[in-house]
């Protein structure tokens, strides 16, 4: 079982794509969606910042999205992934089925599943009830007990078994500081070494700042292999708080720092279609 190839984590002669992997950034409309591609991001996630971690935007804005996408395509230009966020266990299983063939991913929140049995049968019903074109991101929260869901390592390990690609750490509150500050050096170390030995590819959101890329890349210095494969911003790059408008300056500070060979790779529609756990 491998990873994509247009996600795989970047060559070693590469030192500069190893320093900083490509990046993935929240955006509740076609507006943030045009400020985010002008910053160069490869993957868009479509959410509603201001109604929880995973909150999805409507279904419509779905659609709206899609043919933007398609539009896209007729005119040239960096065509980004798309993501879609399904919220929590309960709205996600009502509105998966619902998620336009042309996105790429689509994750949901683990909360109030506290048992291996209940997040094994929520990933099997997200499945089957997604697109076929549509790979499931497994969701791990690094302050898993509020969300009352399992511990991130459960998490990972529970996705290795079910043979899925790809894992979010993220926060599921929004006000308890950053998934560096609440996971710390070890366990992030660690985190990453169990995701590589599972060959998956893992995005780390949660509150990021520029600061605390700074402290993963010093964390992660001597064990680069085991990096995040993706950073997923949205509050550092707005206007107040997530919930406020994306901010073209904090972009641009952003987007410097993600402008190597792999973010390239990524912009020129390296992401290949991932096939379905084979567990469900
Ligand atoms: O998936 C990315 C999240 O939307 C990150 O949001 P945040 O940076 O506000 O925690």
């Amino acid at each position: 079982m491998g990873i994509s190839p247009g996600l795989v984590p970047p060559t070693p002669n590469d030192d500069k794509a190893r320093a900083m992997p490509p990046w993935l950034i929240s955006v509740r409309d076609l507006r943030e969606a045009r400020l985010a591609i002008r910053s160069g991001v490869p993957i868009l996630d479509w959410k509603e910042p201001a109604d929880g971690a995973l909150a999805p935007v409507s279904k419509e804005t779905w659609t709206a999205a899609a043919d933007w996408l398609q539009r896209r395509s007729h005119v040239g230009g960096p065509r980004p992934a798309l993501s879609a966020a399904l919220g929590e266990p309960g709205l996600a299983t009502r509105i998966a089925a619902s998620v336009p063939r042309s996105f790429r991913f689509a994750k949901a929140g683990p909360s109030g599943l506290d048992r291996p049995d209940q997040l094994r049968e929520f990933w099997g019903t997200l499945t089957a009830s997604l697109p076929e074109s549509v790979e499931l991101v497994a969701v791990a929260y690094a302050d898993h007990e509020a969300a009352g869901s399992l511990d991130p390592e459960t998490i990972l390990a529970l996705a290795a078994e079910c043979g899925m690609h790809r894992i979010l750490i993220d926060t599921f509150q929004k006000s308890s500081g950053s998934s560096t500050a609440l996971l710390g050096r070890q366990r992030l170390l660690s985190i990453g070494a169990q995701i590589r030995r599972h060959a998956q590819w893992w995005a780390l959101a949660g509150s990021l700042g520029l600061a605390d890329v700074q402290t993963l890349q010093s964390w992660f210095r001597q064990s680069r292999d085991t990096f995040p494969d993706c950073l997923a911003v949205r509050g550092a790059v707005c206007d107040g708080d997530r919930r406020g408008r994306l901010c073209p300056d904090r972009l641009r500070r952003w987007a410097a720092q993600f402008d190597g060979p792999a973010a390239a790779k990524m912009r020129k529609g390296g992401l290949q279609t991932q096939s379905k756990p084979v567990i469900f």
